[in-house]
């Protein structure tokens, strides 16, 4: 794929350690000289290869990395660790190999080793669910800034240290990727991270060399059915986070039945949390009030604790999420009132997530939301949230991914032809799939649902948004689905910029709106 060559954040003043005591601690097979070199970083992609790395050459869809060897010489690399079939494909690289039988499984804990994450490390908060990781790292994040604690984050929006941030790539960074992110935090003299951690993630061993010391789980709906066989795999991935090998302690939400079976068969001391009242938990939040500009919320825990508060976000979900930040932040040794007091202080989070029920349009015109949701779950609920507080009409625009799951998109335009008085099917991310198949397949769906909706099938996201704009008046709120942060459209390998956020504003101004 072309594109912005990957940025990651690193150490800026890496120790070197020694590639044989590497050998020493982990019991590799060192073939080629290795005396007297030094490491001073891993990676595993010739991209972000930097002088004195260790290359990792895993086998991939592709090709196998330990093809790519010479290249990672030539940028610096000291030497390769692979498997044994990658050890033969890098004989004539000129760099030494040092051979293990499973170079990813590895990597977590060499990661771990060079850039010695294990000494004095921040507090870990792990998130994962189906929807709202970014938003509870967000959350996690914001509340520790309240509380005057210098936070990092890592999610599928960005990497933060401190005031830094970077655009990701992965939900999730490889282990070469997360550790050097962490050693990044300790010079910045970062005390708590939140780490978004998909299903992918767990499965890969991209977490691995590092034990949370809270995980917190929000949801489980349809998705990555291209990458799992059924949803009860997908739960299994994500349910080996709440294991003792993982994780120290656990917080989950159990409004669905996957949250209680993730709380009844995890093997780490795990902590409830329920939304309203028809499912029993240690904690539980309850929305009083949802405007287009925040939810109010009570939580409320064991031992009588309360707290109230909002959060400047759309939807009881975000009450949810925030509820969820809340008590992980407590199960990790914050005190509920000196929260409660500095959120008081500050009129409720002080929290932006960047494209998650963001709402970009001003003081006139139709409400415009530019969402990250992509799943018929996030759909129902951010068509809910936004159907409570809209007086007029509701018109969604949204296209599917391509190249990814495609059994979600009939109940992607179903859910969007019940829940909207007027859809605009668009072209998302393609890739390499024709986008004229993905909108059919959205459209039978919303067909399916309600026979006579008002359906428009615009492919350019620019021409469809400014569609749904004209569609809409003073009372009227317009979800676009999809994008969030996202500054790209990708089709057929190339990265296209596109930022449906600057778009959207351009368009509202070209309206007049703004
Ligand atoms: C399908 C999949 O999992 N792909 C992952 C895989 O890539 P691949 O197998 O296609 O790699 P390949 O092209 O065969 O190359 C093999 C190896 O050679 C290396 N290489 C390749 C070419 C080159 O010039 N130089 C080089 O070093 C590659 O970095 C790789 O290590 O290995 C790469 C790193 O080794 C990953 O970055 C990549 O994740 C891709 C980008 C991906 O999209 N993964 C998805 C499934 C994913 O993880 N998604 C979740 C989303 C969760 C959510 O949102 O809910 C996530 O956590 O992001
Ligand atoms: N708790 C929740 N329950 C259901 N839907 C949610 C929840 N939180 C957020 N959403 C919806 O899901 C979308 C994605 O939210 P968010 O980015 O926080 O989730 P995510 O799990 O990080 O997703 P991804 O891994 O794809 O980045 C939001 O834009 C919103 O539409």
């Amino acid at each position: 794929m072309t594109g912005p060559a990957p940025t990651a954040l690193r150490p800026q003043h890496p120790a070197s350690r020694s590639l044989s005591g590497l050998v020493d601690a982990f019991g590799l097979d060192a073939r080629g000289d290795i005396d007297g070199l030094e490491v001073t970083g891993v990676s595993l992609s010739t991209a972000t290869v930097q002088p004195g790395d260790l290359y990792v050459g895993v086998p991939g869809r592709n090709a196998h990395g330990a093809s790519f060897a010479e290249a990672a010489r030539e940028a610096g690399a000291i030497a390769i660790l692979t498997d044994e079939a990658g050890a033969i494909i890098a004989a004539g690289s000129g760099l030494p190999a040092l051979v293990t039988p499973d170079a990813r499984a590895a990597l977590g804990d060499v990661a771990a080793w060079i850039y010695r994450t294990d000494e004095n490390p921040a507090t870990l908060f792990a998130v994962t669910g189906t929807n709202g990781k970014t938003s509870v790292v967000y959350l996690i994040y914001a509340i520790l800034g309240q509380l005057g604690v210098v936070a990092g984050l890592t999610s599928t929006a960005e990497r933060r240290v401190g005031g830094v941030a970077v655009m990701s790539s992965l939900t999730t960074p490889e282990a070469s990727e997360l550790h050097a992110l962490l050693a990044r935090m300790r010079e910045a003299e970062v005390r708590a991270v939140g780490v978004e951690v998909s299903a992918q993630a767990l499965s890969r061993h991209r977490v691995d060399g590092l034990v949370f010391d809270i995980a917190g789980f929000t949801n489980l709906s349809h998705d990555h059915l291209d990458d799992y066989a059924s949803l009860e795999d997908y739960f299994q991935a994500k349910l080996e986070l709440f294991q003792p090998d993982r994780s120290k302690r656990g917080v989950v939400t159990v409004d669905s039945a996957w949250g209680k079976r993730i709380a009844d068969s995890s093997r780490i001391p795990v902590t409830t949390l329920a939304t309203g009242s028809e499912v029993d938990a240690e904690w539980r939040v309850t929305v009083i009030e949802e405007t287009a500009e925040r939810t109010i919320f009570a939580l409320e825990g064991p031992d009588g604790r309360r707290l109230e508060t909002n959060v400047p976000l759309l939807g009881w979900f975000m009450a949810a999420n925030a509820a969820l930040a809340i008590v992980m932040l407590v199960e990790s040794g914050f005190d509920l009132d000196a929260i409660a007091h500095a959120l008081d202080r500050d009129g409720g989070i002080d929290v932006y997530i960047p494209g998650r029920t963001e709402r970009i349009s001003g003081e006139r015109g139709p409400t415009v939301y530019i969402d990250y949701g992509h799943t018929p779950d996030a759909f129902l609920n951010t068509l809910d949230a936004v159907r409570k507080t809209t007086n007029g009409r509701v018109i969604m625009v949204f296209g599917a991914d391509g190249d990814r799951d495609t059994t979600k998109r009939a109940e992607m335009g179903a859910i969007a032809a019940r829940g909207s008085d007027a859809v605009v099917i668009t072209d998302f991310h393609p890739r390499f799939e024709d986008p004229a198949t993905i909108r059919a397949a959205l459209l039978d769906g919303a067909r399916a649902a309600v026979p006579d909706g008002e359906f428009y099938e615009i492919p350019d996201p620019r021409a469809a948004f400014r569609a749904a704009l004209a569609l809409a008046k003073e009372g009227d709120s317009v979800l676009y689905a999809g994008p969030g942060h996202e500054d790209y459209q990708e089709v057929a390998g190339v990265k296209l910029p596109y930022s449906a956020r600057d778009d959207a504003r351009l368009a509202l101004r070209e309206a007049g709106w703004m």
